[in-house]
């Protein structure tokens, strides 16, 4: 069988692809505290500060469904309000509940505003994926 991460790995080193994994690892932890009594999906997410600090985070749903808020929006707000700013991030992994997720565009456009630069780690149709936050949101949107 093919190497998992060989296609996908974004030209990252070895040691580089186990720190991410490490990352996503963290993430499935996390997930274990989803509140999502509505939709049964559990999401979490781990955030990698160049710092080398780890801030995790799961998605919070709501009675009123518009107000959920996902793994990854937590993550970075728990982040910024400890003290965390753009540019101090290095990498941001996603665990689901189903291994075929892709963070949604909301999330894309708050990691996008707090660290365009940022490598995003999930699975996706059971493949584990290391990519650019660029490569997921092209084009942001920027004031
Ligand atoms: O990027 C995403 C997309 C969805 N969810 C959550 C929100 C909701 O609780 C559940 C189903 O949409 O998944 C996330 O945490 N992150
Ligand atoms: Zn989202």
């Amino acid at each position: 069988m093919q190497d998992k991460n060989v296609s996908t790995s974004h030209g990252c080193d070895a040691d580089t692809i186990s720190r991410y994994h490490t990352l996503l690892a963290q993430a499935h932890k996390a997930k274990e505290n989803a509140y999502c009594r509505y939709s049964g999906f559990k999401v979490g997410a781990a955030l990698l500060a160049k710092n080398g600090s780890i801030i995790t985070g799961c998605n919070v749903e709501n009675a009123s469904y518009g107000l959920t808020i996902c793994a990854e929006r937590a993550t970075i707000v728990k982040a910024v309000s400890m003290g965390y700013r753009p540019g101090d991030f290095e990498a941001i992994a996603i665990a689901a509940s189903n291994p075929d997720f892709s963070p949604c565009g909301a999330c894309r456009e708050v990691i996008n505003e707090f660290g365009d630069d940022m490598m995003v780690i999930f699975e996706f149709k059971g493949e584990i994926i290391t990519t650019e936050l660029k490569e997921l949101l092209p084009f942001s949107f920027k004031l």
